[in-house]
């Protein structure tokens, strides 16, 4: 990728898309494409192809999809499965057929089966059975890494699959009900600090462990695969280290200042006991991550009261 290579960020609005966005800018690219969902509907085929037609982007960062949290992914499963599938069929054929000289694909390690051994080896895909709350989703993910794949044995495609783990950053989403659990505990401490609330309630029973990764870190690691990797199948993206909910719970909770206690809510999901990602071959290419867990969370919330209260 040169300075003056025409770039396509799908989803430059969105937290990784935003932050691959600034990574480019900083680094000094100056045709960079993106266009919002409003002005470019990914699910609509015959859109995606106008586009690129008539843009005809050298590379692509495919940083669109339908996402969100564990009661997200359950409650609109129809969505999650459709949105993805069509979005990242649409963009990775028509990347094709326009002769795009590089791809990035964004799976998630919701990909591994529920119970892989930890941590998460890229070999351990399709070695058993899915997570039930995310399991439309993972499928979508699993079929866009099988996409790269198969576009780069039988066309020669040079398209490349990362595996992102739990991720946080600026832009988040702060729903309460459908954003992942790193915004939605920021949300619910700073508001329970704000209303002088005695307890917060955290979902399931705090034992899940999750690993999270600062997404301008993870913008660093796609600009560093999109020059330096160039291999079939997938590529772990974290940290290689991780927390229980709980411990998650009252880090965030130390960082806002909330003063109450804890509170666990047993009637929804844990999902995965453990999604721990191996990093040894991330690591072996030389990348490793630079922002820490509670730099990161502090980073996070500052923006959170900029843009959300
Ligand atoms: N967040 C996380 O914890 C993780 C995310 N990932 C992956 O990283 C990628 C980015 O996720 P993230 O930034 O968190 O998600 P966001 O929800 O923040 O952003 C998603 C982006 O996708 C765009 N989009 C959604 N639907 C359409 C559509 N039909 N047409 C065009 N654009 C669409 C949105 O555009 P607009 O804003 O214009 O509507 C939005 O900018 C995804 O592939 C996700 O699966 C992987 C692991 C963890
Ligand atoms: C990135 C990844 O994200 C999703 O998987 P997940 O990691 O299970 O998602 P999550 O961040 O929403 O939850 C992590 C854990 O945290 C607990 N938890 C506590 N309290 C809250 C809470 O208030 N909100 C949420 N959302 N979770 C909470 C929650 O019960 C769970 O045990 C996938 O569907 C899929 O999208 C995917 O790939």
């Amino acid at each position: 990728m040169e300075k003056s290579s025409k770039v396509y960020i799908a989803g430059h609005r969105g937290m990784v898309g935003s932050a691959i966005l600034r990574k480019l800018q900083k680094e000094g690219y100056t045709n960079i494409i993106t266009r919002s969902s409003k002005e470019l509907d990914l699910r609509n085929q015959q859109a995606v192809a106008d586009f690129f037609a008539s843009e005809k982007p050298e590379y692509v960062f495919l940083a669109a999809a339908k996402v969100g949290g564990i009661v997200a992914n359950n409650t609109y499963r129809a969505e999650f499965l459709y949105d993805n599938l069509q979005i990242q069929n649409n963009v990775i054929h028509h990347s094709y057929l326009n002769g795009v000289k590089k791809l990035m694909f964004l799976g998630s390690s919701c990909i591994y089966p529920k119970m892989a051994p930890q941590p998460l080896k890229e070999e351990y895909l399709l070695t058993g059975l899915l997570e039930e709350t995310n399991e439309p989703y993972a499928i979508a993910k699993i079929t866009g890494i099988k996409m790269c794949d198969a576009y780069r044995a039988q066309y020669g495609c040079n398209y490349i699959s990362a595996m992102p783990t739990n991720l946080y950053g600026y832009n988040d989403n702060y729903h309460p009900q459908n954003s992942h659990v790193l915004p939605a505990l920021i949300r619910k401490f700073h508001e329970a600090k704000e209303r002088g609330d005695a307890t917060v309630t955290i979902w399931g029973s705090g034992s899940p462990m999750r690993e999270f990764l600062f997404a301008d870190d993870l913008a660093d690691a796609c600009y560093y695969l999109m020059q330096n990797y160039n291999e079939p199948h997938l590529i772990n993206v974290g940290t290689g280290e991780d927390l229980t909910i709980k411990d998650l719970a009252l880090l965030v909770k130390d960082i806002i200042g909330f003063e109450g206690e804890l509170a666990f809510d047993s009637s929804k999901p844990d999902g995965t006991p453990r999604k721990l990602m191996d990093v040894s071959k991330l690591h072996s290419k030389g990348w490793k991550h630079k922002v820490e867990l509670r730099e990161g969370i502090k980073l996070a919330y500052q923006d959170f009261l900029e843009k959300h209260v």
